[in-house]
């Protein structure tokens, strides 16, 4: 039986094995980053009535990037639009004030949260007021909370993005953190790109979700994103790790990032509901 002490999951020793994906996993390009906003809109909107028709509740994690205004434009587009029922939160953090541009809360608060109909307790942040490694715990119990009966949160949609060296959340290639299986979230302090200190949910959080979707745009994208969708020389980057157990896992990407794949691509067409 698995546990929740703190913000420890803890479970029984087993080998330390990476699971990388093969089949299950679902690459879909459009012809343009403008393209892909409608059916990222029709996924989460899609993923929240299924939710909210289960367990009368939606549970979103949001990442930062490019996605805090393609996502916020596209919803926000939307004719109907009711976040009465869903629940944000964060698959990494940059800790710094919410009122400093690198905030990706201040983002989100400004581009999406003060123009729907979202409660504040369907808002899980950090506080930033609070040292990393104590900020990461408070986040934490946050999720516990949220979650509850939940050994680990199974989030029902988290959207991912990607960097250019294949990190995803505050998962950076090389860290120690990729081998995290017992905390639920971490803080990070040395992050590689800045700002230095952050908390990020783990592996074990990313993979537990009933569904994942990258987005992933641009021409700079496409040498990683074909390391990450059809191997490389070393070891699997972050953004490789990430396979659901139980959930799907989508790639969302355009034309110029897809454009050295050479993997079973989907193209349905702008707007296609996912
Ligand atoms: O906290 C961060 O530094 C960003 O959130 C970062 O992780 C971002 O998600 C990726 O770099 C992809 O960003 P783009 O989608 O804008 O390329």
């Amino acid at each position: 039986m698995f546990l929740t002490r703190g913000f420890h999951i803890v479970k029984p020793p087993k080998p330390r094995v990476t699971v990388i994906m093969a089949g299950c996993r679902r690459v879909v390009a459009f012809p343009s980053a403008a393209e892909l906003g409608p059916s990222l809109a029709s996924l989460v909107t899609s993923r929240a009535e299924k939710a909210i028709s289960s367990r009368g509740r939606f549970t979103l994690g949001l990442s930062g990037g490019s996605l805090v205004s393609t996502l916020s434009k596209e919803l926000l587009a939307l004719p109907q639009l009711d976040c009465s029922k869903w629940v944000f939160a964060f698959c990494d953090e940059r800790l710094v004030s919410f009122d400093d541009p690198e905030s990706t809360y201040g983002l989100y608060k400004k581009n999406l949260f003060s123009k729907v109909n979202v409660p504040d307790s369907g808002i899980l942040s950090i506080d930033p007021s609070l040292a990393v490694a104590e900020c990461a715990e408070d986040y934490c119990r946050k999720l516990v909370h949220a979650f509850p009966g939940e050994t680990i949160p199974v989030f029902d949609l988290l959207l991912l993005g990607m960097g250019p060296d294949g990190h995803t959340c505050s998962l950076f290639p090389g860290h120690p953190l990729l081998e995290e299986t017992e905390k639920i979230v971490a803080p990070i302090s040395d992050s590689p790109k800045p700002p230095p200190q952050r908390v990020t949910m783990t592996f074990p959080t990313v993979n537990a979700a009933r569904c994942v979707a990258f987005v992933s745009t641009g021409g700079s994208k496409a040498p990683i994103l074909k390391e990450v969708l059809e191997g490389g020389e070393g070891p699997a980057l972050p953004a490789a790790r990430v396979a659901p157990q139980n959930g799907e896992l989508f790639w969302l990407v355009d034309d110029p990032a897809a454009a050295s794949l050479t993997l079973h691509v989907e193209r349905p067409g702008s707007g296609a509901k996912l």
